[in-house]
């Protein structure tokens, strides 16, 4: 690793890449894990498809009344007003009745058309006569009819590899009398927290020490439904961490550590990374927060050594580790979405700031405010925001206006 790295040397200082720079290296990094199973539908809200689902059938089923009314047949016909026998019925679920030859077919909304028929005409638009249906003028030809697959026509690609399932697609697939579909298996992730002071919450707090939080963080940003999440605590022990980490790199495809990742006396995991066998492709980031940050390989698992700061660590997996985690899972990139912001911001010309902000739509645009004060170790800026902006560094302060990318805690589904 470059800590460590394949030369056998390691010198972060020298090593800081720029914040685009990491973010294509992590791209480049992570690659499809291809790994399926089957499960029900009803278990596969927000899982990713592993293959493409053909329609085993048509959508709808059969050409069928879209309205209630009288299916009739027009074709071969002078002209409307017309006058018409009731002639039969056809409810949904009914078989498929036949149009006696000059007569009006009964049909509810959903019943299968009659043979012979054309048309359906609306009941508002028949007056009946006893068991006479008089049909008004203005009936359009091959009305009030849904056709044999016009929706989705049997055999075709209705859902792409990669996508995933939400309550659109539960639908349509139950529509097609699918039960169960192949879905990409969960990532086996470990969050390795590290730091002697941290507690549990419920554990007694001895003076110094303060509660986890960088755990239970990343466990509900990056867990269900597309990983399952081992949670670990390591003190700040070189040899400690080198062994969890040994340990988790043999079970699990992704493991992530918080903190000891800067340059105090304790801080030990990148060197502890290097001992369990492994290599970094990145060791810092010109970025504030979560400069800190290097993620790369130990074994067959991927590593991501997040720093220690909540700001820094829920920056670090929102820009790195949930792109590695969509690469993974086989989906494509998400689209980057831009919000113009709503304040002033001073930069460095050699660093990218990432700013907590709420988001909301001013005159339908979307627009990002800033959530404040600065400090990485805040946790109230997070809880009041939405998303991460994104300001690339310029000599030049970001002026209110600017359209900036943001990372949104939620990633909304647009597109795939
Ligand atoms: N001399 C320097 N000091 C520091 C630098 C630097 O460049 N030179 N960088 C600073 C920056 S930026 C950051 S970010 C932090 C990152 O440090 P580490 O990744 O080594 O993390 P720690 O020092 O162990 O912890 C930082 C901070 O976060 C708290 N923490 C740690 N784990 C958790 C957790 N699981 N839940 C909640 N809070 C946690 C920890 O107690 C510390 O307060 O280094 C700066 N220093
Ligand atoms: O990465 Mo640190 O959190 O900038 O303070």
């Amino acid at each position: 690793m470059r800590a460590v790295d394949r030369d056998g040397c390691f010198d972060p200082g020298m090593h800081m890449v720029s914040f685009d720079t990491a973010r294509r290296a992590a791209a480049a990094l992570a690659r499809p894990l291809d790994r399926s199973e089957e499960v029900p539908l009803a278990h596969a809200v927000g899982r990713i498809l592993a293959t493409g689902i053909e329609a085993p059938r048509a959508l709808p089923p059969f050409d069928q009344a879209a309205m209630d009314g009288y299916a009739v047949r027009l074709s071969g016909r002078a002209g409307v007003p017309l006058v018409l026998p009731l002639g039969g019925r056809t409810n949904a679920g009914d078989p498929p009745g036949v149009l006696a030859l000059g007569t009006a077919h009964r049909v509810m909304t959903g019943a299968a058309l009659p043979r012979g028929a054309d048309t359906v005409v609306m009941q508002e638009h028949v007056t009946l006569r006893g068991d006479l249906v008089q049909v008004g003028c203005d009936i359009e030809p091959g009305a009030h009819i849904r056709r044999v697959g016009e929706d989705v026509a049997q055999g075709m690609t209705v859902l792409q590899p990669g996508r995933p399932i939400g309550w659109a697609e539960i639908a349509l697939l139950r529509a097609l009398g699918i039960r169960t579909v192949p879905v990409i298996r969960p990532l086996q992730i470990a969050v390795l927290t590290t730091g002697s002071e941290l507690r549990d919450a419920g554990e007694p707090l001895p003076a110094g020490a303060i509660y986890d939080s960088n755990g239970p963080m990343l466990a509900a940003l990056l867990g269900a439904p597309n990983a399952r999440i081992t949670s670990l605590s390591v003190p700040d022990d070189l040899a400690a961490t080198a062994q969890a980490l040994e340990t988790q790199a043999g079970l699990v495809d992704l493991v992530i550590t918080t903190a000891g990742m800067s340059v105090g006396d304790e801080d030990h995991v990148r060197n502890a990374a290097a001992r369990a066998g492994g290599w970094l492709d990145i060791v810092k980031v010109a970025m504030k927060p979560g400069k800190p940050l290097a993620f790369g390989k130990i074994g067959d698992a991927y590593f991501v050594g997040l720093p220690g700061n909540p700001q820094a660590a829920a920056c670090g997996a929102l820009a790195f580790v949930r792109p590695m985690m969509r690469r993974l899972l086989g989906q494509a990139p998400a689209d980057p979405i831009t919000a113009e912001i709503a304040f002033t911001c001073a930069r460095k010309p050699d660093r990218t700031e990432l700013l907590p902000v709420s988001l909301s739509v001013e005159q339908g645009r979307l627009t990002a405010h800033r959530c404040g004060p600065d400090g990485s170790h805040r946790m109230m800026p997070m809880v009041s925001a939405d998303a991460i902006a994104v300001v690339p560094g310029s000599s030049i302060p970001a002026q209110a206006g600017t359209c900036l990318e943001v990372l949104p805690f939620d990633q909304p589904r647009i597109g795939g």
